[in-house]
């Protein structure tokens, strides 16, 4: 399991209220600990004392570089990328039962139900073996970030949630410039998706913020000065 080794509490976002948990009033010990307790009680999630990996949601808005700074991660610290949109992308792809509302409601800059995404994500968690996800774009809503609570029952909290802030006229000039035939990536729905980070993705942020676990970063700037950005983060645990 991965150990925090360094301080970093100059970048942890400002919590909104007190007492906090900051990462490292949970130390490896006393999480094994409850993580026995509660697997004894519970009806079995999808973590357990053999199995709980190191979580960590990377959250901003629409064209942050949430995708881009993933794959950086990917290659320098071994990740497992599961991406809720390119999930939900794939279904509509694969012409699934849920492909066409997942179609209609991509193309409207709504969120998915939460059931849809979270059987998802369950999936390619399940069938990785790897002991370390980034879980991206996900939770966008405090309904997905309760889905994810009830499945994993132990460790529903993540070990690290990074947000990538990034003013809007950057993220808009962003997205308007990525050229990957994504059916959202249009000016009317790129609108509708930073109405939906603001009044659903936001609280899901200042959530972790309170929670102490929320690293925030910032979006500006080229790709290499971002990583610089989140290798501080990941270089201080091991
Ligand atoms: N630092 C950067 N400077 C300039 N362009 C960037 C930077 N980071 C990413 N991009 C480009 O901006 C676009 C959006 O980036 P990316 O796909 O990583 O964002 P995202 O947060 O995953 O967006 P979405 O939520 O829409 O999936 C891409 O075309 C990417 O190549
Ligand atoms: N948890 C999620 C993640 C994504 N979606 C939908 C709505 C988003 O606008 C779209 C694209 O996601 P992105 O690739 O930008 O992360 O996918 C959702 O409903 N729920
Ligand atoms: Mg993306």
């Amino acid at each position: 399991m991965w150990r925090r080794v360094t301080s970093l509490s100059h970048l942890l976002s400002s919590p909104k209220s007190s007492p906090q948990l900051t990462p490292t009033s949970y130390g490896p010990k006393i999480w094994e600990t409850l993580s026995t307790e509660v697997s004894k009680k519970s009806g079995g999630g999808i973590f357990s004392k053999e199995r709980s990996p190191f979580i960590t949601f990377v959250l901003g808005g629409p064209g942050s570089g949430k995708g881009t700074q993933c794959s950086r991660i990917v290659e320098t610290y071994g990740f497992t990328h599961l991406s809720a949109g390119d999930l939900l992308r794939k279904e509509i792809t694969m012409n699934s039962e849920n492909g066409a509302m997942i179609l209609d409601t991509i193309a409207k800059g709504k969120i998915v139900p939460s059931e849809v995404t979270i059987k998802l994500i369950r999936k390619a968690i399940e069938s990785a073996e790897n002991d370390k996800f980034l879980i991206d774009g996900f939770p966008r809503t405090e309904e997905n970030r309760i889905a994810y609570e009830r499945i994993v029952q132990i460790g529903a909290e993540p070990n690290i949630v990074l947000f990538f802030d990034c003013p809007e006229e950057v993220m808009v000039k962003r997205v308007l410039s990525r050229n990957e035939g994504r059916v959202d990536d249009n000016i009317d729905t790129v609108k509708e998706r930073l109405k939906a980070f603001r009044s659903l993705n936001l609280p899901v942020i200042n959530h972790y913020s309170n929670k102490g676990v929320l690293y925030k970063i910032d979006g500006t700037g080229t790709e290499d000065e971002i990583f610089e950005r989140v290798r501080a983060v990941f270089d201080a645990w091991k």
